[in-house]
């Protein structure tokens, strides 16, 4: 008998898309009003995942016509040069986008930091006031955060209904656990998050129809951890040492893929899975916040 293997859910394709129909919006608007969106990045130390992203970030903004701008600050700087580089931002009417790239250095003060990025501008939808808002009841955030964003597109452009679905999130960190099950009870999915206290939690993620891991763990979800037709996505950034590697590193993700395809019936990967969307959600937030700022539709 032939094994069943999951369909691949191609992230990367999808996001190719989505740069393209956001290239097309950037034009649209230079032509009628002769302005770009603009997007600013911080970035604080020397890691070099974080400076991969960040360039990732960058050539994607220069491929759709939206201009950037980067301050790179040494890990050990002061707190007040990372608030002036976010302040300076702030007033600049060429940027309708700040990104402040995450984690910062641990002498740092991240929540200040988030807390002086203005609404206006915060593409990340990091600000508290932007997570209350997604967390609330018939409220709108200005900006809804990019990774969260990306995972409901996939299941969206994949066909895949999430309104009373059983939806488990692994993981509650403020950039992708949390905020994605938020945005699932916005999309009426009947959610439940495991986490590291969990007891377990493979009990529980069998049971769901939509299987969303962002823990940051290698290996994390086996294949008896998912019912037979789940859907996987797989939020997980991992770098893992391989010296054959130009960067040192290749990435990957939590779930352990090679058990998950014998039992799911769709799958992200990892590279080319959450990883393009989070960017072509980026890009969108900052078309949307620059349309937002000149009141462009
Ligand atoms: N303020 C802030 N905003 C973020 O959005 C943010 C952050 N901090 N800190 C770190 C995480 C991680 N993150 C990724 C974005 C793109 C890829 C990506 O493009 N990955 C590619 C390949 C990358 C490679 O192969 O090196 C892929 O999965 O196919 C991965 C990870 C954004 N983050």
């Amino acid at each position: 008998m032939l094994e069943q293997t999951a369909a691949v859910i191609d992230g990367k394709l999808m996001a190719d898309e989505i740069r393209s129909e956001i290239a097309n919006e950037v034009s649209r608007m230079k032509n009628e009003i002769g302005k770009v969106p603009g997007l600013a990045v911080v970035l604080v130390g020397e890691r070099k995942d974080s400076q991969i992203y960040v360039r990732k970030k960058i050539a994607a903004c220069e491929e759709v016509g939206i201009m950037s701008l980067m301050t790179e600050l040494p890990k050990d700087c002061t707190e007040i040069e990372v608030l002036d580089a976010v302040s300076s931002y702030n007033v600049d009417p060429a940027v309708h986008g700040i990104l402040v790239q995450l984690p910062l250095p641990q002498h740092m003060n991240e929540e200040k930091i988030l807390n002086d990025v203005s609404l206006e501008k915060d593409v990340d939808g990091f600000h508290p006031v932007n997570m209350g808002n997604l967390a609330m009841t018939g409220r709108d955030p200005l900006f809804i955060p990019c990774t969260p964003k990306g995972c409901i597109e996939l299941l969206l452009r994949s066909n895949v209904e999430i309104m009373g679905k059983k939806v488990v999130v692994i993981g509650r960190s403020n950039i992708a656990g949390l905020p994605t099950s938020l945005l699932l009870q916005r999309h009426h999915a009947t959610v439940s998050v495991v986490h590291a206290f969990t007891k377990n939690p493979e009990k529980i993620t069998r049971e769901a129809d939509i299987v969303i891991s962002a823990a940051g763990v290698v290996n994390l979800v086996r294949g008896h951890w998912l019912k037979p037709g789940a859907i996987v996505i797989d939020v997980g950034t991992n770098p893992v040492e391989d010296p054959d590697s130009e960067t040192g590193y290749t990435l990957t993700g939590d779930v352990c893929y090679e058990e998950a395809i014998k039992v799911a019936s769709a799958i992200t990967p990892v590279p080319g899975g959450v990883g393009p969307m989070t960017i072509a959600m980026l890009l969108s937030n900052t078309l949307d916040s620059a349309k937002r700022a000149y009141r462009f539709t």
